[in-house]
């Protein structure tokens, strides 16, 4: 039967897998991580521009593993991303479309650098049309190791713990 709560994430420089992890570790389920197949740049500012490049250009960067494992025995997703030029990096489209949320409770955590949820929501929705979208949360990128209790709070709020 499904149930249960899959954390799934893409982080590049730590900020959003500890912010995942914690989710993971309250909640107890399962964790994928979403892993380009090629690497950005070790550098933040060409990063940024491959990053502007690639939404732009409604790229699907390749996934090393673009399936979330038994998808299916989940009832909600947690989808942990930094905020790329204002929404979710495109690895995340490309994962919304191998991955069918349809009928399942999502909500986006996202870490940032000031733009908070962005546009992340708005695109989830067109991506997901179907999925069962719940509140978001915003965490500043430097605070990670400190949103333990907003996070609780949180999962609590969204009904999903
Ligand atoms: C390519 C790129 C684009 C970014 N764009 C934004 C942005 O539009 N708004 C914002 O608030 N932060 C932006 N940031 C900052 C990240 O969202 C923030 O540092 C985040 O916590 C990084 O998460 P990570 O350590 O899991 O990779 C950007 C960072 C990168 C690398």
């Amino acid at each position: 039967a499904a149930g249960g709560t899959l954390v799934v994430f893409y982080s590049r420089s730590g900020n959003t897998r500890a912010a995942a992890k914690i989710v993971q570790e309250s909640l107890g389920g399962d964790i994928f991580e979403l892993k380009t197949v090629r690497p950005y740049p070790a550098d933040y500012r060409e990063t940024t521009e491959v990053a502007r490049k690639e939404q732009k250009e409604n790229a699907r960067p390749a996934l090393q593993t673009k399936q979330a494992p038994k998808l299916s025995r989940y009832d909600s997703v947690i989808l942990a991303s930094p905020c790329w030029w204002g929404t979710f990096p495109m690895a995340f489209m490309t994962f919304f479309e191998a991955n069918d949320l349809a009928g399942k409770k999502v909500a986006v955590l996202m870490t940032h650098g000031g733009s908070g949820l962005g546009r992340s929501e708005e695109d989830l929705a067109k991506y997901c049309p179907k999925a069962k979208l719940l509140k978001g949360l915003a965490i500043y990128g430097g605070d990670v190791n400190n949103a333990e209790e907003d996070i609780e709070e949180w999962l609590r709020d969204i009904g999903v713990k």
